[in-house]
């Protein structure tokens, strides 16, 4: 993934690359100046002023350079950045539920979190390794060019550094792979500190086994794995500058003793050289640990086998539903979650064959955990059948599955509520049409609505569920999936729901599929499908469409 964002953007790259070299050629043309102007500090009929202005220009010539690179430079990462952030949300957006489901969500915000800022750290420092690169290849073009057979002996120490350099810097991904696992649980314990605010706050012994015995561990684990990481980096740092030091002081004595032809001019050039090479390999060797962890964030985000085929094309346009179809067909579908090597047992539902008419009210009933809430999945299209298809007038829908999705709304019983309400085109809903539904499900009181914006979703959980029926209400899909809607509803919008806008539903022609545990209302729906250990039976026969007396008054529609 670093390397195609990378090339991504090569034209910006190479200018930018482009430039930094002529910086870099500028700085080295001072240091051959000045190489030249010491042999002429004692000639008295060198031309001083020529050579000053020589090195004014030179000295102007490289700011301008490397303000210019630089600049592009950093342009350019911040370019990169925002690619970064786009691709990531583009290809979770792009993911089957399925497979982030199966990731696990605390996975999937830690690479959001975690990796974005590791990635954007690492290619913010390409600029910088392509400016400090240019200017040590310059600089060792400069020294060979100088003299090649004190340049091989830099060289070889130089290669020397570099083999090490390779090793340890392979022990150091290793272990931020390590880090980066740890990570992972991290983020699932900050989940659960969130999501379990209640219980941690309501038992205290429970909140102090959560700190001591499940968090405090893990946060030392990664402390232990980030200094040990970080360990290696020091090494690798410090190895280098030796080296460095090393090849200084080799080019002095190596030269009085293997090349004592060697004049004494060059000599200091090569001094003079290696010092000023000594800041840019320092920003290089800086970098590698950033490098490291990069590299670790990348290969993280592909485990991860988000979708790589992005919605970039698809997410200028809405999708328009059939709202004239006729037939859905449930052919022989089968699913089973994907075995778990550490999980003996695992669920599977089907073959279920079925035949859904337009405008039908369709109950899933059974007892729990006989899979209703997984045959819904499928049936909407967040889960992929494993077995057999389903066909919406005949059409596959696995052939287009974004288009099929688009003809449900679903509430199911770990919904999410988007402040943002979005009409049958995907835009933001009339204010007028939404207050209209407010007073109807009693939300006016709690809730207002400006520009298709909701002032609050924090309500009680009944509450909630009225909001998500509101939302579902707006997207007027053709198909409504209802999972358990009615079970934190107070007995007058139980009766509202079955009695009232189920009824509402069926005349302007919608299919509501209804998962309920309400046999009090069993009778009054077209269709009921029985679950059993995720075998289905039609048993629409064994519950009479007699509607039941109901003590609570319907309540009036607007
Ligand atoms: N994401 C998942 N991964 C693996 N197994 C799952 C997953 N979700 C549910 N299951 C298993 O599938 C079985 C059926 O679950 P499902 O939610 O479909 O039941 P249900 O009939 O809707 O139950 P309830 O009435 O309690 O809501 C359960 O035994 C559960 O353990």
């Amino acid at each position: 993934m670093l390397y195609r964002l990378v090339l991504s953007h090569k034209k910006l790259l190479i200018l930018a690359t482009l430039l930094s070299v002529v910086s870099a050629l500028s700085g080295i043309g001072i240091i051959s100046l000045v190489n030249a102007e010491i042999e002429n500090v004692s000639n008295p009929d060198s031309d001083v002023l020529r050579g000053l202005g020589i090195f004014f220009a030179a000295l102007a010539g490289f700011l301008t350079f490397s303000v210019i690179s630089q600049y592009i430079l950093t342009k350019l990462s911040v370019q990169i950045m925002v690619s970064i952030r786009e691709n990531l949300v583009k290809r979770v957006l792009s993911t089957s539920y399925e497979q982030i489901e199966r990731v696990g969500g605390h996975r999937i915000f830690a690479t959001l979190t975690k990796d974005i800022e590791s990635l954007t750290a690492t290619l913010s420092a390409v600029p910088h390794v392509a400016y400090n690169l240019a200017t040590v290849l310059l600089c060792f073009a400069y020294m060979a060019y100088q003299s090649w057979q004190l340049f091989l002996f830099v060289g070889g120490v130089l290669l020397l550094a570099m083999v090490v350099a390779q090793l340890l810097m392979g022990l150091g991904i290793q272990r931020f792979q390590a880090v980066r696992e740890l990570d992972d649980s991290l983020f699932k314990n900050f989940r659960a500190l969130i999501d379990g605010g209640k219980e941690l706050n309501i038992n205290f012994n429970r909140k102090r086994f959560f700190y001591k015995e499940v968090v405090t561990p893990n946060i030392q684990e990664i402390k232990k794995s980030t200094i040990s990481a970080h360990i290696v980096f020091i090494i690798l740092s410090n190895w280098t500058n030796l080296i460095l030091f090393l090849a200084l002081g080799s080019v002095v004595f190596m030269s009085q003793l293997f090349l004592s032809g060697i004049a004494t001019a060059v000599v200091v050039s090569f001094v003079l050289t290696l010092v000023y090479v000594i800041g840019p390999l320092t920003v290089l060797i800086n970098t590698y640990s950033v490098v490291a962890e990069g590299i670790v964030s990348s290969q993280k985000i592909e485990k991860l086998q988000l979708s790589e085929e992005i919605l970039t094309d698809q997410l200028d346009n809405t999708l328009n539903p059939e709202h004239n179809w006729q037939t859905l067909d449930i052919e022989a579908i089968e699913y089973e979650y994907r075995r778990d090597d550490s999980d003996d047992y695992h669920f599977s539902i089907g073959p279920v064959s079925t035949q859904i008419q337009r405008g039908e009210i369709v109950f899933l009933i059974g007892g729990n955990g006989c899979g209703k809430s997984t045959f819904a999945k499928v049936l909407c299209g967040l889960y992929t059948p494993t077995q057999g298809r389903i066909r919406l007038d005949g059409r596959d829908a696995a052939q287009a599955m974004d288009w099929y999705r688009c003809h449900f709304s679903t509430i199911f019983s770990d919904f999410y509520l988007f402040e943002q309400v979005i009409d049958a085109n995907g835009m933001l809903a009339d204010d007028n049409k939404i207050r209209q539904y407010l007073s109807k499900l009693k939300l006016d009181q709690k809730v207002t609505v400006d520009k298709g914006i909701l002032s609050t979703t924090e309500l009680s959980q009944g509450q909630k569920k009225r909001l998500g029926l509101l939302l579902s209400y707006m997207e007027d899909t053709p198909l409504y999936i209802f999972d358990e809607w009615a079970a934190d509803q107070d007995p007058y919008f139980r009766n509202f729901f079955y009695r009232e806008l189920l009824p509402e539903l069926k005349s302007l022609g919608k299919t509501v599929f209804v998962i309920s545990h309400d046999e009090h209302y069993f009778s009054l729906s077209d269709r009921i499908l029985k679950f059993e250990a995720g075998q289905m039976e039609d048993v629409t026969a064994s519950f009479p469409a007699t509607p039941p007396v109901d003590k609570h008054q319907p309540v009036a529609l607007a």
